[in-house]
């Protein structure tokens, strides 16, 4: 029975499927619920939880070493499959020790995380006793997808779509996506409003491959994120996922199984930070542009300070799509700097520096 237990949402997904997107509207819209977030990042600087910081409920609590002002706890530089009992494990014995000020928890796993060994935590006696996953919830790239990134097996895609797409048949992207969705209770496609007729077929073959019939497969845009009821339901799932997962088969666990040390799809990625004064934003997004057709990066994302203007603009790049928006003012006690994290392979991070700092305004002295 899982009454009296706090509920808590598990958001997988790839690098830039719309974690981070999902959880803003679920912060901003499913009101009337005290809601704590844990948000894990792969690179060393967080930018998931610094955008969200903005969208959650206040917190009274003072800050600690994980915990921010607005209580999103922030699990960064690492991977939260890697880490669960050395972060998050700690990080629910707090969540717990409080668990009459928490209607619910919302976890946004890194984008390389595999969801498994973070829900078999919730099997442990101190998690177990006062929460449950009410629901895996994965995302998937809907265009991204349906062009035949991350899988081989979309379907008929053309010829000319595959070119140039150096993602295509990547074993260590296809495994993320069949973890991500193996354990998944929902599946949600995002960015629908992008896909091409006839996407829509291919997205629901490559799901229906990979997970059961009974697991329900929602096509969303970005008109869930006003859609208050539809995003309430996403919080009452009720699956108790952390009871059926150990019978879930991973790539993950085959790695283990065959002794490799901590051989996990995510080693093969790398990431880095870029730390830059005042950029001009044209020839920041340029940089980008460029630097995207020419090394293996999955995706970018970050603020950017651009002289004279009085908020900080983010900046996300996946694939060659790119997306800036002024979020909020600077602080009156913060530096103005841009700040990138850019994940993806074998990355040339001098080259990715030299190439971005051209943007860069010379400070006048
Ligand atoms: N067109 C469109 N863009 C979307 C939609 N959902 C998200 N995006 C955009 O996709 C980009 C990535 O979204 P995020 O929410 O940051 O993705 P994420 O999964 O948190 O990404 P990582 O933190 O890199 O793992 C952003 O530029 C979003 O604005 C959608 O439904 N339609």
């Amino acid at each position: 029975m899982n009454l009296n237990k706090i509920p808590a949402t598990v958001v997988t997904g790839f690098l830039g499927s719309g974690k981070t997107t999902l959880l803003a509207s679920l912060l901003r819209q499913v009101t009337g619920k005290r809601i704590a977030v844990i948000v894990n990042e792969f690179g060393e600087q967080d930018i998931d939880s610094s955008l969200l910081r903005g969208c959650a409920l206040s917190c009274e609590e003072d800050a600690t070493a994980v915990e921010t002002e607005s209580g999103i706890f922030e699990l960064a530089n690492g991977c939260i499959c890697c880490t669960v009992e050395e972060e998050f494990l700690p990080v629910m014995k707090k969540l717990m020790a409080r668990r009459d000020d928490i209607d619910h928890i919302l976890i946004e796993t890194s984008g390389l995380a595999l969801p498994k060994p973070l829900v078999q935590a919730f099997n442990w006696p101190e998690v177990r006793q006062h929460c449950t996953v009410d629901a895996i919830i994965t995302l998937i790239d809907g265009p991204a997808v349906a062009a035949g990134r991350y899988a081989s097996d979309v379907g008929k895609v053309e010829a000319q779509r595959l070119a140039d797409d150096s993602l295509d048949h990547d074993p260590s992207l296809r495994e993320l996506l069949d973890d991500q969705l193996s354990a998944a209770d929902l599946v949600l496609v995002s960015k629908t409003d992008l896909l091409e007729p006839g996407d829509r077929k291919r997205v629901e073959e490559l799901v229906a491959q990979r997970v059961p019939a009974s697991v329900k497969t929602l096509f969303i845009d970005q008109s869930l994120a006003s859609d208050s009821a539809q995003l309430e339901a996403l919080m009452g799932i009720g699956a108790a996922s952390e009871e059926g997962i150990d019978r879930i088969d991973n790539h993950h666990d085959r790695h283990h199984a065959e002794g490799a040390h901590h051989d996990h799809a995510h080693d093969h990625f790398d990431s880095c930070v870029i730390r830059l004064g005042e950029v001009d934003g044209d020839l920041l997004a340029d940089s980008l542009q460029q630097l995207v057709k020419t090394q293996e990066i999955y995706r970018a994302k970050g603020f950017a300070a651009i002289p004279g203007k009085p908020m900080r603009r983010v900046i996300q790049a996946v694939g060659e799509r790119q997306e800036g928006y002024f979020d909020r003012l600077w602080r009156a006690d913060e530096e103005r700097l841009t700040q990138l994290v850019i994940i993806g392979r074998a990355l040339d991070k001098q080259a990715l520096h030299a190439a971005l700092a051209s943007a860069e305004i010379e400070a006048t002295a």
